[in-house]
């Protein structure tokens, strides 16, 4: 009989095996000499892998094996990391240890724990060098991956309008972004991930738990679907305000969404090129974008508007879901909200949310840390405090918002504190930085500016 692990005692997290046959992946880990804990992705109607890509199919399943790891891990956090498949190359080991430190720097800050120094992937010593991959010729079709929210709808129009292939991708089980990517009209493909039961159970027994950063995990999916049905390119819709720390802590950033960042859009997008083939792109649509040019260019896309949802308590495994879409009490309820006011009738705002969120005092403590005001921007999928002043500072103009609760409140006791021309909205609404769109999808670009 196996004892129950007490996985904040585990010296060891093993990544065991990782195999495929006939559409299911299957990701093995175990801390100790535990139980395996089985993750599994299902690819529907999955094509046999063809000998030209058998390389980057392997190539890809590999890494989405170690980036998958990042869940199971953040249970124990323990001192040495195993490889049954031997040491990583250099360009891998630093991908990953880049991915593990970072995007686990939210869960290690709320958790009091420091893992500078503590994440160690075993190394081959293999030169990374800047060697490509094969090129596959992959067919001309971009992978869209939707998310639910405004985002991603945001980037498929752009690739509709310029008559781009495409399909709407989705991981997971989510009714939500299923009637999204259907609404689309694009073809759809969804990819199931089931992460392994015995996670709930270590959660149960006390193991270390916060934020992951899915996103990773959500791409390296998606780059194991690119090779395995033929696609060129898989097109994010991560904002430039993605790149933003949340906050700095003892000399690191912390930064909710760094796996939505540019930092690791590079990252991921160069080990492809000289992982698994030449000719798959990775990037985000909406790099050079703020929060605000994406609400802007939302604004403007009705028919999305009775489906969609930024409210990421729908996207619960486990628990209740809000009942209408918007639970009109999260960060990213709060900040959607403000961010589309601007450039929306205030009735058709009202409609899409079912309530009016700036006139909830209840709402007050939520819209001063999106405004970075007294406290940190929260944990959450926002833009940044300079862009949600410059959106609530805009709506204290304007005489059908100012009476409400939360924008009086800012015009009275905010606003007087701030420096009115650091507050304009038109800055926020332009490109600017760099992005990592292929040439092929470059005029989707213009297309949302
Ligand atoms: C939906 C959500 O926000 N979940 C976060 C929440 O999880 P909670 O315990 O309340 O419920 P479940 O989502 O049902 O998860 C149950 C447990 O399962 C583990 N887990 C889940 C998914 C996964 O990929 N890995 C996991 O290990 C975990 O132990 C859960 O407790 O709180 C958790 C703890 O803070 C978060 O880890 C859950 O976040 C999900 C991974 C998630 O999908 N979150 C996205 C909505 C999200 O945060 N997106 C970011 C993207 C940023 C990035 O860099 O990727 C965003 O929108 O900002
Ligand atoms: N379940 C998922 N499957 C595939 N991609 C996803 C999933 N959830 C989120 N994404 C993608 O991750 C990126 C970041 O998600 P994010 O939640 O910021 O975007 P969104 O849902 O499109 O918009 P919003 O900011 O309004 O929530 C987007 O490109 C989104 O499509």
């Amino acid at each position: 009989m196996t004892h129950p692990i007490q996985p904040r005692l585990t010296q060891v997290f093993r990544f065991v095996r990782c195999t495929y046959a006939h559409g299911v992946a299957e990701l093995v880990y175990a801390f100790d000499h535990g139980e395996e804990l089985i993750e599994r992705v299902r690819f529907p109607a999955a094509p046999a892998v063809t000998a030209e890509r058998k390389h980057a199919f392997e190539a890809a399943l590999k890494l989405l094996h170690l980036i998958a790891g990042i869940s199971y891990y953040k249970a124990g956090v323990p001192p040495k990391i195993e490889l049954s498949n031997g040491p990583l190359d250099d360009a891998t080991a630093d991908l990953l240890e880049a991915l593990y430190l970072h995007g686990l720097a939210e869960f290690a800050y709320r958790n009091g724990l420091d893992l500078r120094g503590r994440i160690a992937f075993p190394r081959s010593g293999e030169p990374s060098g800047m060697v490509k991959a094969a090129t596959l010729h992959l067919p001309e079709r971009t992978l869209v991956p939707i998310g639910g929210g405004k985002d991603s709808l945001v980037a498929v129009e752009a690739i509709k309008h310029i008559g781009g292939q495409a399909t709407a991708v989705w991981v997971g089980n989510s009714p939500l972004i299923a009637t999204c990517a259907e609404r689309t009209g694009l073809p759809t493909l969804n990819i199931q991930r089931e992460l392994a039961p015995g996670l709930f159970e270590l959660n149960r027994l006390g193991a270390w738990n916060g934020h992951i950063p899915v996103t990773a995990v959500n791409s390296a999916v998606l780059a194991v679907a690119a090779i395995l049905y033929g696609y060129d390119s898989i097109a994010f819709a991560n904002e430039r305000s993605a790149s933003a720390a949340t906050l700095e802590y003892d000399g690191q950033q912390v930064n909710h969404q760094w796996s939505k960042g540019y930092a690791f859009e590079r990252l991921l997008g160069d080990w492809l090129h000289t992982h698994v083939a030449a000719d798959l792109h990775y990037c985000s649509l909406l790099r050079p974008y703020s929060e605000l040019a994406i609400t802007r260019a939302f604004a403007k896309l009705t028919p999305y508007f009775d489906v969609f949802s930024s409210c990421n308590r729908n996207f619960k495994i486990l628990g209740p879901k809000p009942a209408d879409r918007w639970c009109g009490e999260c960060p990213k309820c709060h900040f959607v909200f403000l961010a589309l006011a601007p450039f929306l009738p205030k009735p058709r705002l009202l409609a899409i949310f079912g309530r009016n969120v700036l006139d909830d005092e209840a709402q007050t403590a939520g819209f001063d840390a999106l405004l970075e005001y007294h406290d940190h921007k929260p944990f959450e999928c926002v833009g940044e405090g300079a862009e949600a002043r410059a959106a609530m500072y805009a709506l204290s103009q304007r005489p059908e918002w100012q009476e409400d609760a939360i924008v009086a409140r800012f015009r009275s006791e905010i606003l007087p504190q701030l420096d009115v021309a650091e507050l304009a909205l038109e800055p926020w609404l332009k490109p600017a930085g760099d992005h990592r769109v292929p040439e092929r999808l470059q005029p989707a670009l213009a297309a949302i500016g």
